[in-house]
């Protein structure tokens, strides 16, 4: 059976998806919570509205994991090790997905090295690409990217994880597969920022082209393939998140860019990677600008009209990434 671990919105919508194949078990690490969902067969808490079909089993107890079966992590980046490192007994030998976008703050580490790092016996992979949870939720047609480094492992989670209306392509490219769906994310908060402060679509689209050009550099510098960023991990991801309010990182964003304020409570991925990829750049002499203007933000060393002019200012270059 297919274990989704993280009741959040993105493990139960995943978890919902994939019950339409076969059963499903969902573990909330809260037992009041999975009791709560057990009798409404809803998780208002972070997917409102939607039913939860009847072949999802909700449990708070965590029972070793299949080895032939998909289990998926869908919890937020930060809490990525401490939950293998609290359920290593159960998870070890796994073929564990991770379904968090990322890079950890204190290592630098993307969520498929932090697995190989925790449990070696287990086949880690990815999951990742533009979609929200309330899209998947709701059976709207969405395409994925699954990376794994094992070709075979990787075929046999393709076809686990397709359903009928989330398409699912494969890549053996991790690398680029993850920190696509990291770096998007800081460029969505930046974009949010962008709009929030009122300064319009074109400042948006430069950023987002520009954005994209650093998110190549990177990812290229640390050995990821070219065509994996203008994917769906990397292009795809990027284009849905800097440009809907569904989005918690560009909502984010667009508080920033107005001074309101926003709840702490909301998972936001990008605040903690961008600060990540700072660190990691600066370790590697990769040039990100707009990573490093988004970050200063974020803390509140700069307001979105200094950033700005930081970026505005820089030498003019020739256009390339
Ligand atoms: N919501 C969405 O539309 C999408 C989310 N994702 C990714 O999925 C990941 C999870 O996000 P969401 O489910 O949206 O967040 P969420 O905020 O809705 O839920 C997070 C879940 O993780 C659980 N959690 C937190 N700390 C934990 C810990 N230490 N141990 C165990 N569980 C813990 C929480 O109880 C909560 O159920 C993120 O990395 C996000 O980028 C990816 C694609 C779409
Ligand atoms: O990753 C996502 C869409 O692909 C979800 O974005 P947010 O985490 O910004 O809501």
């Amino acid at each position: 059976m297919i274990t989704v671990l993280g009741a959040g919105a993105f493990g139960t919508a995943l978890a919902i998806s994939l019950a339409h194949k076969g059963p499903v078990r969902l573990w909330a690490r809260n037992a009041g919570h999975a009791t709560e969902m057990q009798k409404t067969r809803r998780n208002e808490r972070r997917l409102p509205g939607v039913d939860l079909p009847e072949n999802i089993t909700i449990t708070a107890d965590l029972e070793p994991v299949s080895d032939q079966h998909p289990t998926l992590l869908a919890v937020p980046m930060q809490r990525l090790r401490s939950v293998l490192t609290d359920y290593t007994d159960a998870l070890s030998g796994g073929m564990l997905v991770a379904c968090c976008k990322g890079m950890e703050l204190s290592t630098g580490m993307g969520p498929t090295q932090i697995i190989g790092a925790e449990l070696p016996g287990a086949t880690p992979a990815i999951l990742t690409g533009p979609s929200f949870a309330a899209d998947i939720a709701r059976g709207l047609p969405t395409a994925l990217t699954l990376a794994c480094a094992d070709e075979t492992a990787g075929e046999s989670l393709q076809q686990a994880l397709n359903t009928p209306n989330l398409r699912i392509y494969r890549t053996t490219d991790v690398t680029g597969a993850e920190l696509g769906g990291a770096l998007k994310n800081v460029m969505a908060i930046g974009c949010g920022a962008v709009i929030g402060a009122g300064l319009g679509d074109s400042a948006r689209a430069a950023l987002m082209t520009r954005g994209f050009a650093e998110m190549a550099r990177m990812a290229t510098a640390l050995g990821a393939r070219p065509e994996t960023l203008s994917g769906l991990s990397g292009f795809g991801d990027l284009v849905l998140t800097c440009t809907s309010d569904q989005s918690r990182n560009y909502r984010f964003g667009l508080s920033l860019g107005r001074n309101e304020t926003f709840d702490s409570s909301v998972t936001v991925e990008g605040a903690a990677t961008a600060r990540a990829v700072c660190n990691r750049a600066a370790k590697m002499e990769i040039d990100m600008p707009i990573s490093r203007a988004i970050t200063a933000l974020i803390s509140g060393e700069l307001q979105v009209d200094q950033a700005m002019d930081m970026l505005l200012s820089r030498p003019l270059k020739e256009e390339r990434c």
